[in-house]
């Protein structure tokens, strides 16, 4: 839409200005709800603008510059401007705390609009930056969807028909108790950003029930109807807490919070409806800024390191213990937290080194989904057969 000033300059504002991908709707600011609570009634339209005469800041164009005036916009065009503004602020927290991962917007910014905050390059905000941030904002549009179809209101009414829990953090301790290895998460997966295609091959149920037998204490999958016996991780790109409570209604005993992506404060909510639904939470770092602001966090009792970084797809396994070295190390061990040492895992030696640093569990996927038998590649992998 345009907006037309006294002067009659047009300025565009909520273009769709998204690759055709990302917008076949608009997505809804759902989540960080204490924070946009503050901000909305801070920045309430109805604070700024009557309902019958909206009036809102807007700008005109003079020497190439916005100019403010007073001119009359809709009720939904003003809404959707402070929605706009709310996300902006949302990553800028999410900036402060070293989030590097932004959220989609949920319109085209306003050309030359100038609010709160100043914006530059308008393909600086609305194209994603990596692979990661294209993947959280398509995982906005999609969870977008998927609450529509299923709201959670439908889910919390199914949610005692799902089986009962299994206990996660207690199957990889166990595990690592009897084989005195660090306790293996098997992950199914057929491809990855990083990887393409995998398996050709590719049997979700075949895979995992291999896995088994191969001794793996759990398995992360992506979320689907629950045919085993062994713990699952849904390992998904979690930004929503709908999504945590479609897992569980879907099987899930565990769920993933990715540090990367996810400011404190969400982390901190999830982790509650996590504990209230009787999930464990894995909670993923890479850097040490993130495994610091993770300590902070009360209730976190399963911290994945993630060799892989999820923006470049580096992977490095000398991170896992660059991670756990010096205070930092003794700090984790001190709130008995068990760490997994994640991606990038091939051999015994890996599997020794990462131990020697101090994890207790293990998150792998390429090295074992790729054998023809995937039981033998856990024996392979951990250079011993870990089944009993
Ligand atoms: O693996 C990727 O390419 C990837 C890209 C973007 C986001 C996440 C990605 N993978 C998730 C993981 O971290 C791995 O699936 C997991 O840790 C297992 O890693 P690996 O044993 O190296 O397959």
């Amino acid at each position: 839409m345009s907006l037309r000033s006294s002067s009659s300059t047009t300025i565009s504002i909520n273009k769709p200005s998204f690759q055709q991908s990302l917008n076949p709707i608009p997505p809804k600011s759902t989540f960080f709800r204490p924070l946009l609570q503050t901000h909305m009634a801070n920045h309430s339209p109805s604070k700024q603008f009557s309902l019958s005469s909206i009036k809102a800041q807007q700008f005109e164009l003079k020497d190439g510059f916005p100019v403010d005036s007073d001119t009359e916009i809709s009720y939904g065009d003003a809404l959707k401007i402070k929605e706009w503004e709310v996300q902006m602020l949302q990553n800028e927290v999410a900036a402060s705390q070293g989030i590097r991962i932004r959220r989609r917007p949920p319109t085209g910014p306003p050309l030359h609009y100038v609010g709160p905050f100043e914006f530059h390059l308008q393909n600086e905000v609305d194209t994603p930056r990596n692979i990661l941030e294209e993947i959280v904002w398509q995982k906005d549009i999609e969870v977008s969807q998927m609450k529509g179809r299923k709201p959670l209101s439908m889910l919390k009414k199914i949610l005692d028909n799902a089986p009962p829990v299994r206990d996660f953090v207690g199957a990889l301790k166990a595990a690592n108790s009897r084989t005195g290895l660090p306790g293996l998460i098997a992950e199914v997966k057929k491809a990855s950003p990083s990887r393409g295609v995998l398996r050709e091959d590719f049997d979700p149920v075949q895979i995992a029930k291999a896995y088994e037998k191969g001794g793996a204490a759990c398995l992360s999958v992506l979320t689907d109807e629950k045919y085993f016996q062994c713990p699952l991780l849904c390992k998904e790109f979690v930004i929503d807490a709908w999504q945590i409570y479609y897992a569980r209604v879907k099987g899930a005993d565990a769920i993933l919070l990715i540090a990367a992506v996810l400011p404190d404060l969400d982390i901190k909510y999830m982790i509650k409806i996590c504990k209230l639904l009787g999930l464990a939470a894995l909670v993923e770092v890479h850097d040490e800024r993130e495994m610091d602001r993770v300590l902070e966090i009360e209730g976190v009792e399963l911290v994945g390191i993630n060799n892989r970084d999820l923006g470049t797809f580096k992977v490095d396994i000398s991170n896992t213990k660059k991670l756990l070295e010096g205070e930092r190390g003794q700090r984790i061990r001190q709130k008995g937290i068990t760490v997994v040492g994640e991606s990038g895992l091939f051999t015994p030696a890996d599997i020794a080194y990462i131990q020697e640093a101090g994890v207790k569990a293990v998150l792998v996927g390429e090295s074992i989904v790729k054998q023809k038998d995937p039981t033998t590649g856990i024996t392979q992998l951990f250079g011993k057969d870990i089944s009993s």
